[in-house]
């Protein structure tokens, strides 16, 4: 199938000095295209959808701590991946959320063009939204591929972003239980 995305990485592929002719080349736009479809799919959903209504009543107000999410996302300065860990608390209000749905909500905001920083800050606040939680915690570790294979060339610098809203921002104490539960 050729569409107008795969025609624009046949010309990508000639700009580069390719022959999008050669018989390995022949599908590698439409390969492209559907990659980056998919990598960048975020755009195509939302979070009411994505949530499902798996929100449910629950009387335990103790932090829900899911740690380890692995994501993907493209930076939006030079579109090269940036991956790791996400880990997600929430102190509940009444209303907990189903658990793969944090890690739906990362990979609905990583599959778009993102800073690290804007990615933490969109699913802090999403998890925030949907729960009503009296508090919310997101870090994020990733490595950056912008600052590996080309630029800066640094092979072990990680980055680390947080962002603590509510009771996580304004209790020491909850931060650290935090904090303690995903390092
Ligand atoms: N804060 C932040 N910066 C990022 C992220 N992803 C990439 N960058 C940075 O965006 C910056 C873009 O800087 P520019 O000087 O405009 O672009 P560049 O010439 O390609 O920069 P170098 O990467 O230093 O070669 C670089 O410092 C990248 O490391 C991110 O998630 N958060
Ligand atoms: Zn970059």
């Amino acid at each position: 199938m050729t569409d107008s995305l795969s025609a624009l990485y046949r010309e990508v592929l000639t700009q580069l000095g390719e022959d999008p002719a050669r018989e390995g080349l022949l599908d590698t736009p439409a390969r492209v295209a559907k990659a980056m479809r998919f990598l960048t799919g975020g755009y195509q959903q939302s979070l009411e959808a994505l949530v499902n209504g798996a929100v449910f009543s629950s009387d335990n107000d103790e932090m829900v701590v899911v740690r380890d999410i692995e994501f993907y996302s493209l930076c939006e300065h030079h579109m090269l991946p940036f991956f790791g860990k996400c880990h997600i608390a929430y102190i509940p209000d009444g209303k907990v959320l189903g658990l793969s749905k944090c890690a739906r909500i990362v990979d609905m905001y990583a599959r778009r063009l993102q800073i690290q920083e804007n990615l933490t800050l969109q699913v802090a606040h999403a998890i925030g939204d949907v729960t009503g939680a009296r508090g919310v915690g997101v870090i994020m570790d990733a490595r950056h591929l912008c600052m590996m294979m080309r630029g800066v060339e640094k092979q072990h610098a990680s980055t680390t972003t947080s962002v603590m809203l509510g009771t996580l921002r304004e209790s020491a104490a909850a931060r650290s239980e935090f904090l303690s539960l995903v390092t």
